[in-house]
């Protein structure tokens, strides 16, 4: 499998596959939204956008990074995420760098959005679907984000079926920019779990595939079961 490691505004070509990174924190967020019950999380453009599906639609969550904010439900943390129940809701999600990500490759004919809580899953998928090139967006700091950069290379050698030790890439992560400055306060609208939440390798089964519908770009959880008969890889 050919990779490559792209920042948003290096992407001059829609891919044909892309997976989206963003271990911290929207799709650390996103897993934990699903895991919580959520049908759907649909991407917004911006918080404007947001707040009219929200107000469109009633019944749905709406959910932003940064401090609390008006007409917004969730603030994106999934240390707070835990304790709410998604219980076939829908969610809207807008955030700086993630959800921007997906966006920027939604004519791409397949989207997954990652983490390292999806990593095994995500690589399966790609594994199972036989994808010969993959186009990685590392979402955060302009591509140079070392938390979705190392995230994204262990998926891709999971992904092309090296046996590959995931505790280097998890501490890269760890002593990531995004990491300290979540721990020490900069960021707003914080657990003080998440870090340590964003970090956990393969806490969920499924993927999370992104498509657009009805014009709405929508992420939903795929299971990738795990071959029978155990992985060779
Ligand atoms: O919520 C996050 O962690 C960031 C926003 S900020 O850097 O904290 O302002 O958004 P994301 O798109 O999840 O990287
Ligand atoms: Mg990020």
């Amino acid at each position: 499998m050919q990779a490559r490691f792209l920042g948003i505004a290096e992407l001059a070509v829609t891919p044909s596959v892309a997976v989206v990174v963003d271990v911290m924190r929207a799709f650390t967020v996103a897993a934990w939204a699903f895991a919580q019950g959520a049908e759907k999380i649909v991407l917004a453009e911006s918080p404007g956008e947001a707040l009219a599906l929200r107000t469109r639609h009633p019944e749905w969550v709406a959910l932003k990074d940064g401090p609390p904010a008006p007409g917004f439900d969730l603030v994106n943390s999934p240390g707070l995420l835990r304790s709410t129940d998604l219980g076939g809701r829908t969610v809207v999600q807008k955030t700086t760098a993630g959800t921007v990500g997906a966006l920027a490759v939604r004519e791409a004919s397949l989207v997954l959005c990652a983490g390292f809580v999806v990593a095994e899953a995500t690589a399966r998928l790609l594994r199972t679907r036989a994808c010969d090139s993959v186009t990685f967006v590392v979402t955060g700091e302009d591509g140079r984000a070392d938390e979705d950069l190392a995230c994204a290379q262990y998926i891709a050698r999971r992904a092309a079926g090296a046996g590959t030790d995931a505790a280097g890439f998890v501490r890269r992560a760890a002593r990531s920019r995004a990491a300290a400055e979540l721990a020490s306060g900069v960021r707003q609208g914080v657990h003080p779990d998440d870090v340590a939440l964003c970090l956990e390798l393969d806490r969920f089964p499924f993927a999370m595939v992104a498509a657009l519908e009805d014009s709405l770009m929508v992420l939903r959880p795929c299971a990738v079961p795990p071959p029978t008969g155990g992985d060779p890889s």
